[in-house]
């Protein structure tokens, strides 16, 4: 953008300045650290930028405008000044009931989309009376054993106002057919749905665990809810390809952008081979990233990814609508940032979080409550996570301006190395045979752990200084009282409520609906309309997942 001669005299000017001003004053009094890195190993932060940094960038090619390709400045033409983005509290515990609580007081107070938080035993395809679930109904998120519990979750909630997540993987077909059955029941025209699916499978793998059927029933699964997607259910978001629970396990930041488009590409790859078109099902895809506590390189991390995805979609797949090369991302500020000292620094911790999202151009956005390194969160603590956005949205000004971070020469050249980075990285993961193969040989899980183990070693030593643990250490401690508690009655009530809708429905019709589930998933058919019939007849999550796990088996591990 600069011309030879300008870049010429910015280096001289450059030296100059390091010889005659800078030079003197680190003479005296130095600075602070050897070496200054961003929040992720290995990558050294200059003490100055300027535009020779920048020299390579093209303005048309890299940044292009707001809601043009490569969609660096951001995926819409109007971004904030035209709609803010979407307030979406991570929410979910307990019973049914209890959640369509929680739902309806995060919409009193302003929330703008709603996210559903499943209990372990939901995410792994069991009913609350499964010996396996015991102990575990609905302590992470609420206990969906059937339609029963998923419309009693919406009550009230009309699903044409509503945007919902659902974050739920292995058994992401199942909630699916729920919320589609709810819809349904309500009268709610299927096109006018509108939400997102989690449905990741590859990262469960790699890093959050929570699997049912071996990789490659799991991969069919998902290109047969893309194409049901596609033609039933047009403005679900069909998927949202996480980099979150990979950055959480530990990677870098370029790690957590090149695992993840990794797997999108995984994912294009597979539903192209089932004959899929990539402008029919690539709009829906969806991204999920996290937001660290350096600002700077998360605004850079979140534009890169935007432009790579541009690039890969257009270049790799050939795909021709502008829409299919839209990265469009959900953020959560950064769950293992949460000290359980000084609860109370880890509202500030989130806020720099959304500023980092926001000002990056996130989608959507779930703010942290200060006591979720100790518990569920309170109501109060949830009502603050919520006005942090709110704040954010009204009063800071962030949103008013879009991209406002862009022509930062640091900015923009972090922009460029993680760009750089991840694509290596990419590379590399395309000459080991793709990721699900990285990840079956474990080559992904232990470049996130090494560096992970890097960082913790920081911690110990103190080189990496985290407020209130190792370093501002103070006395203060919780009040137990002050946090939320799990209901212990909670599972029962659960194990009651199954009972009771057992006794309701029709043996026969459960039976017939689970045999055609079986017979479809033993053939090539799409086994969506089957498990949504199973659902309408009241089948239970466990038992639908059961059927499945009769034909595709069970994954033991990784
Ligand atoms: C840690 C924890 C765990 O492990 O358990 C988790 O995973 S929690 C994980 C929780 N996960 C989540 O909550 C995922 C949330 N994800 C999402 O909501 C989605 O995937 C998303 C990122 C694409 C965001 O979807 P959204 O509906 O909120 O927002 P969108 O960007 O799609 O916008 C909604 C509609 O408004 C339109 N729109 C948006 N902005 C503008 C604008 N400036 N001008 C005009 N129109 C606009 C869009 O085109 C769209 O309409 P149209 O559709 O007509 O184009």
């Amino acid at each position: 953008m600069y011309d030879e001669e300008d870049l010429r005299a910015i280096r001289e000017g450059h030296e100059e300045w390091e010889e005659e001003t800078l030079g003197p004053t680190l003479d005296r009094f130095g600075e602070r650290k050897k070496q200054f890195t961003t929040d992720t190993e290995g990558h050294e932060v200059d003490r100055l930028y300027t535009p020779d940094d920048v020299a390579e960038q093209e303005y048309d090619e890299d940044l292009g405008f707001p809601g043009e390709k490569p969609f660096t400045r951001g995926p819409y033409p109007t971004m904030y000044r035209g709609r803010l983005w979407t307030m979406r509290q991570y929410a979910g515990f307990g019973t049914a009931e209890e959640t369509n609580e929680r739902f309806r007081y995060l919409i009193d107070n302003g929330s703008s989309g709603l996210s559903m938080a499943f209990d372990l035993p939901t995410q792994m395809g069991y009913d609350s009376d499964d010996a396996m679930a015991a102990g575990e109904v609905g302590k992470s998120g609420v206990a969906i054993d059937s339609l029963d519990d998923m419309e009693t979750v919406f009550d009230g909630i009309p699903l044409d106002e509503v945007s919902t997540s659902m974050t739920i993987n292995a058994p992401a077909s199942v909630l699916l057919a729920m919320y589609v059955a709810v819809g349904d029941k309500q009268g709610v025209d299927r096109s006018e749905l509108r939400g997102t699916i989690q449905n990741d499978i590859l990262k469960e793998y790699a890093a959050r665990n929570t699997f049912i059927f071996p990789p490659e029933p799991s991969m069919r699964i998902i290109t047969d809810i893309f194409e049901f997607c596609a033609d039933e259910v047009p403005s679900f978001n069909t998927i949202s390809i996480s980099g979150y629970h990979i950055r959480e396990a530990g990677s870098t930041a370029a790690q957590e952008i090149a695992f993840t488009l990794a797997d999108g590409i995984e994912y294009v790859e597979r539903a192209i081979e089932a004959g899929q078109d990539v402008d029919e099902f690539a709009p829906q895809l969806s991204f999920f990233f996290a937001s660290y506590n350096n600002i700077l390189e998360e605004v850079a991390k979140f534009r890169a990814a935007r432009r790579m995805w541009a690039r890969i979609m257009e270049e790799r797949f050939g795909a021709e609508d502008p829409n299919s090369m839209k990265l469009k991302f959900h953020t959560q500020t950064a769950g293992s940032t949460l000290t359980a000292q000084q609860i109370e620094n880890n509202v500030v911790r989130v806020a720099y979080q959304a500023l980092a999202a926001v000002l990056g151009g996130t989608q959507s956005l779930h703010t942290n409550g200060k006591d979720e390194a100790l518990s569920l969160p309170t109501e109060e603590s949830v009502r603050t996570a919520l006005r942090t956005q709110q704040i954010l949205a009204h009063e800071s000004g962030a949103a008013d301006t879009i991209d406002p971070l862009a022509g930062s020469y640091y900015v923009e050249s972090l922009t460029d190395d993680l760009e750089a980075e991840a694509t290596q990285l990419i590379e590399d993961i395309d000459e080991r045979g793709g990721m699900r193969q990285s990840i079956e040989d474990q080559w992904v899980q232990r470049q996130i752990q090494d560096v992970a183990f890097e960082r913790q070693e920081e911690i110990e030593e103190g080189e990496r200084v985290i407020v209130g643990v190792n370093e501002f250490q103070s006395d203060d401690e919780v009040d137990e009282d002050d946090l939320a508690e799990v209901d212990e009655e909670d599972e029962q009530r659960q194990i009651e409520r199954l009972d009771a809708m057992r006794d309701d429905r029709d043996e026969e019709d459960v039976e017939e609906s689970l045999d055609a589930l079986r017979d479809a998933c033993a053939s090539d058919a799409n086994v969506m309309p089957y498990i949504v019939d199973a659902v309408k007849a009241y089948a239970t999550t466990g038992e639908i997942c059961d059927a499945m796990r009769d034909v595709f088996g069970k994954h033991t591990g990784a």
